[in-house]
C-alpha cells in the first residue's frame, strides 16, 4: 500500500511552470532518489512535498492525509544545513523538536531527559555521538550536514525529505553524508527522499529514483532500470564514465543490501 502519494501536482510561478502534472506513489520505507538538471523542478517538488508550497494543482497525501502544511512528521534537510554555528552538535540536535515542545523551550533546553536522550540517539545514529560536545562551527561541513540529518532525526518523522544535502561537500564528504542518510532511513524505517546532482552517487546509494525533465516526471524506476540510456535522457551529452561501477571504500548505506528491482507489492 502506498505511504506518500503524489497525484497530478503542478507548480506554477508566474509563467514558469516548475512542476507539470507529476503522479507517483511511494511505499513506506522507500529510499528515492530525485535527479534532473538544474532547473528540472526537484527543489519545488521536495518542497511542495513538505508543505512549505502549496501546488497550483494537485493534491500530496501522506498517510492518507492530504499535505497542505508542514506537519512534524515530515522533516526536511537542506543543502546549507542550516545549524546554528555556535552551538554544540548537541544542541543543535535538540532543537529539531523545536516545532513539538516549543521555541523557549528548546532554545533553553528545557526538554526532558527522553528528549535529551532521543537527540543523543540522532548523533549516535549520524557517527557524531563522541562529537556532541563538539561546536558546529569548529565541524567539517560534512559533519555539519550530519548534525543536519540528526536535528531532522529528533522530530521523529515518518518521511525525510533532503533537498541536494551533498551539493556543497568534496565527493568523499558526499558520499560520507549519503551513507549515513541512507542507513538512518533504513535503521528508522523512514520513507526518504533525497536529490541530488551526481549521478554516481546516486547509482551507489538509490534504491529508486525519480527523473525530471522541464518539471515534468520522465523516469520513474529501481536501480536496474536506471541505465545509461536513461541518464542520458536526463541529463543530455554528460560524461557517464565510471557511473556503472561499484565504488571503494566505505559502503555503509549504499544499495548493495537493497533490492535493485521493485519490490513485490503485498
Ligand atoms: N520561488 C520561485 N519563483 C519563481 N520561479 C521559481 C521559484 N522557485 C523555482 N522557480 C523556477 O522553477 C523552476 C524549477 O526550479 P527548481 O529550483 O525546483 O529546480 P531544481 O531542479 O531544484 O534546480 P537546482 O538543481 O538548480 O536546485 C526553475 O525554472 C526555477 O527558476
Amino acid at each position: 500500500m502506498s505511504y506518500l502519494k503524489v497525484d497530478g501536482i503542478t507548480k506554477r510561478f508566474g509563467d514558469v511552470v516548475a512542476l507539470n502534472d507529476v503522479s507517483f506513489e511511494v511505499p513506506a520505507g522507500e529510499f528515492v532518489i530525485v535527479l534532473g538538471v538544474s532547473g528540472s523542478g526537484k527543489s519545488t517538488l521536495l518542497r511542495t512535498m513538505s508543505g512549505l508550497l502549496s501546488p497550483t494543482e494537485g493534491e500530496i497525501q501522506i498517510d492518507g492525509q492530504p499535505m497542505i502544511t508542514p506537519r512534524p512528521e515530515v522533516a526536511m534537510i537542506f543543502q546549507q544545513h542550516n545549524i546554528i554555528d555556535d552551538m554544540s552538535a548537541y544542541s543543535n540536535a535538540l532543537s529539531g523538536g523545536i516545532n513539538e515542545f516549543g521555541f523557549l523551550s528548546s532554545v533553553l533546553q528545557l526538554q526532558d531527559e527522553s528528549e535529551k536522550h532521543r537527540a543523543l540517539d540522532a548523533l549516535d545514529t549520524v557517527g557524531l555521538l563522541s562529537e556532541a560536545e563538539q561546536k558546529a562551527r569548529r565541524m567539517s561541513g560534512g559533519q555539519q550536514q550530519r548534525v543536519g540529518i540528526a536535528r531532522a532525526l529528533v522530530q521523529r518523522p515518518n518521511v525525510l525529505l533532503a533537498d541536494e544535502p551533498v551539493a556543497s561537500l568534496d565527493p568523499g564528504s558526499a558520499q560520507d553524508v549519503m551513507g549515513y542518510l541512507r542507513s538512518a532511513s533504513k535503521e528508522r524505517d523512514l520513507t526518504t527522499f533525497c536529490s541530488l546532482h551526481q549521478v554516481n552517487i546516486a547509482r551507489k546509494f538509490g534504491h529508486r529514483f525519480i527523473g525530471l525533465r522541464n518539471g515534468k516526471k520522465v523516469f520513474d524506476g529501481y536501480r536496474d532500470e536506471l541505465t545509461i540510456d536513461v541518464i542520458d535522457d536526463l541529463y543530455g551529452d554528460i560524461d557517464t564514465e565510471g557511473m556503472f561501477v561499484s565504488g571503494s571504500g566505505d559502503t555503509r548505506g549504499t544499495v548493495d543490501d537493497a533490492p535493485t528491482t521493485q519490490p513485490e507489492q503485498s
